[in-house]
């Protein structure tokens, strides 16, 4: 136990401190305020040297007061007291005193990290580590670690009972917090590995995988702004809640250049959220289907002519079906992109009717480029063309595997007649459910086979080339700052990411895998996943082959965290119960936090599911401040809302078992858990996830029969 005047006198130490801070922050703040101004004033005089000095002002001063803005809350969090008497704060940013002396150490500077990485066995240098903790401007609470108790000064105070656990036991907002005053030493590791290569990084629930994939990005953009900022970080999340729930950890450090997206928003103008049945989704993310789509795309357009008829002086020309496949099928070798060579499809149709037209010794007869000129200015035959060879879009082909012969054909010998009859009846709904996500991993590939359709080069524009034409001297400060602008102005299908971080990559399919590593091919990597969580009911071995190839081969760095921060143990303990029924050998993480509350399981009559569910929800949420999810089978998703109706809002929110990958609620009401678990490929690694997303309660409700 700490007394209590010790405690106050290095609160009040830390109060001190943290004020000074605050002073500095608003002189800087102000003086960059007038920078800018002073800046756009200079800016104004027009001339070369008047140019230059505005980039030491407008520019550092916009950036600077941007971050000053951003980084206030919780500014400095950490402190090290250093065997050689020194003393380091650590922050969400650097801060230095006019005299230039550090006030802040930025958490991400080399220096910082012996914050997140000492330990007693190896302290450093460090003799104590402090958590400072804030409300505002206030100091609220410290805790205190003696990692050297030898050299420690004898009047060296040692305070605080558990700062780590305190934070963990706070009610979840909407979205996922930073963890950047509570980063654990394993997960450092993590975060600071080298922004080259592939860093994957493994664990169980709750272990922090996406807290460290977000702090990677942060630490990337902090140690190479240039190439990260400029070259772009792409953030690839599950689903679209989850990429929300994410969505402001990166602003919240001071970061926003990064692009998040979900798999069902990676391809530009078409989204889905929509999630098939794992059988399904199987199916249409196995590296397969990209044998059915190869054999689409040269396929005959379902609404084409059969044939080519032509009134030429007399004669009728005439090219039937079987002649024009053939025409088709030689314009498109293997590994012609159709939209790219239909100029040579035209060529073959010109060319056939030219040697109609001789063999039938049609009387003056002119040259062939004549010949050629006079039929193509018929609009009859310009129609002909292109609807023949019409421009194609993924999603008309993708629209052309609704159609059972075609699906047959395509599919035939490379999919089994179970997996065809699957994708049929997945596909007979197209038109009127819309895609799915995995979909859109298959129109990508689509886009891929089918090439652009031939258009001018766009001028690319240069993010340095200021207005009036100028290319100015570039600071650091106006190169974030053009980083910042690219990334708004990066286009749709943007492929040339610096770094990409993948998310719960144990559920992302082969095709998927593809996708992604279009984005990547320039790209270092962070990946992280559990594959113990994962509802990929496909071969395993093509998963790896597909994965390896986004990759690359690239120098790897592999990573495992063992701390469950999220779940109470004794929620926990349930969800471990449950994944040991399939693997019973798992090696599981440690929830470090108990309540003392047991989760609840309540099995009722199918009859009394629905009032038993709302019965539920509203006890969970009267025992948390916090979010409360409620997660259901696919299947019963719009019936379970439907029974909420407004219930809780906005602090609850209706997942599948699906789309509660990646999520945490403080309470969470799983119905029919029993339904979930059916399913005979993945159903006990859904559930397993579905029962590890909640901090403090858990009810189950399962209906009987
Ligand atoms: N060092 C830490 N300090 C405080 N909170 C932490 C720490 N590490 C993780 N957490 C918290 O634990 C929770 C789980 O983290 P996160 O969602 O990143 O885990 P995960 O490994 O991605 O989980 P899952 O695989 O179940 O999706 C989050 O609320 C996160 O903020």
């Amino acid at each position: 136990m700490t007394d209590q005047t010790t405690l106050e006198q290095e609160m009040a130490a830390e109060q001190r401190h943290l004020d000074r801070v605050y002073a500095r922050l608003a002189e800087l703040r102000e003086s960059a305020v007038r920078a800018e101004r002073d800046g756009y004033r200079l800016a104004r005089v027009g001339n070369f040297g008047a140019l230059v000095e505005r980039d030491a002002t407008v520019f550092h001063a916009a950036q600077r007061r941007h971050a000053l803005d951003a980084e206030h809350e919780g500014l400095v969090f950490g402190r090290l007291d250093l065997r050689d008497r020194q003393v380091l704060h650590v922050g969400r940013l650097g801060i230095r005193d006019e005299n230039a002396a550090s006030m802040v150490v930025d958490w991400r500077a080399p220096a910082a990290a012996a914050f997140y990485r000492a330990t007693p066995a190896q302290p450093m240098g460090v003799v104590r580590r402090r958590m400072i903790q804030s409300a505002g401007e206030r100091v609220t609470r410290i805790e205190d670690d003696l990692l050297d108790p030898g050299a420690a000064p004898p009047d060296m105070a040692v305070v605080g009972d558990g700062a780590l656990l305190a934070t963990l036991s706070r009610a979840t907002g909407r979205g996922m917090r930073d963890i950047v005053a509570t980063i654990q030493r394993e997960q450092d590791e993590a975060i600071r590995s080298p922004g080259s290569g592939v860093t994957i990084v493994a664990g169980g629930p709750g272990t922090g995988k996406t807290a460290v994939a977000l702090h990677r990005a942060a630490f990337l953009l902090y140690s190479d702004r240039s190439r990260y900022a400029g070259g772009g970080i792409l953030v690839v999340g599950p689903s679209t809640v989850f990429v929300e729930y994410i969505a402001s950890v990166l602003p919240s450090l001071g970061e926003d250049t990064a692009t998040l997206r979900s798999l069902g928003t990676l391809f530009p103008g078409l989204t889905s959220s929509r999630t098939d049945p794992p059988e399904v989704a199987a199916v249409k993310g196995s590296l397969r289907m990209r044998r059915v789509l190869e054999r689409a795309v040269r396929d005959a357009a379902p609404d084409g002519p059969a044939e080519l008829r032509l009134l030429y002086r007399g004669q009728l020309l005439r090219l039937d079906r079987r002649e024009l496949d053939g025409i088709r099928d030689r314009a498109l070798p293997r590994g012609a992109r159709r939209n790219e060579v239909r100029r040579a499809g035209f060529d073959g149709v010109f060319a056939a009717l030219w040697a109609q037209a001789r063999r039938l010794r049609i009387d003056r007869l002119p040259e062939q480029r004549a010949f050629e000129d006079e039929i193509a200015e018929r609009p009859e035959f310009r129609e002909f063309l292109k609807a023949w060879w019409p421009r194609l879009h993924p999603r008309h082909v993708l629209g052309w595997l609704a159609r059972p012969d075609r699906l047959r054909r395509y599919a035939g010998g490379v999919l089994s007649g179970r997996e065809i009859r699957l994708l049929e009846a997945a596909y007979r709904t197209l038109d009127t459910e819309g895609l799915t996500v995995a979909d859109i991993a298959l129109l990508d590939e689509l886009d891929a086979l089918l090439g652009k359709p031939m258009r001018p080069a766009r001028a690319r524009r240069d993010p340095f080339q200021l207005a009036g034409g100028v290319r100015e001297l570039t600071t650091f400060a106006d190169r974030q700052r053009a980083a910042r602008e690219a990334a708004r102005q990066r286009p749709e299908d943007y492929r040339e990411y610096a770094h990409v971080v993948v998310d719960e990559a144990q559920d992302v399919s082969p095709m998927q895998w593809r996708m992604i590593g279009r984005r990547g091919r320039l790209a270092s990597w962070t990946v992280v996943g559990d594959p113990a969580q994962t509802a990929w009911t496909g071969d395993p071995a093509e998963l790896t082959r597909a994965r390896d190839q986004a990759l690359g081969r690239r120098k790897r760095h592999e990573f495992t965290l063992t701390t469950n921060y999220r779940n109470s143990a004794e929620i926990f303990a349930v969800a471990a119960a449950e994944i040991r029924r399939v693997d019973p050998d798992l090696r599981l993480p440690t929830a470090v936090r108990s309540t003392g509350v047991d989760p609840v399981e309540l099995v009722v009559p199918a009859a009394e599911l629905a009032n038993t569910t709302v019965a539920a929800a509203t006890e969970v949420l009267g025992e948390v401040e916090g979010t409360v999810g409620v997660i259901t089978p696919v299947a019963r998703r719009d019936e379970v809302a439907g029974w909420l109706g407004t219930l809780g809002a906005p602090r609850l929110q209706v997942v599948t078992s699906l789309e509660a990958k990646g999520m945490e609620y403080d309470g969470v009401v799983l119905v029919a858990p029993s339904e979930i678990r059916a399913d005979p490929g993945s159903g006990v690694r859904t559930l397993y996830v579905a029962l590890s997303r909640a901090t403090q309660r858990l009810t189950t409700v399962d209906p009987t029969g």
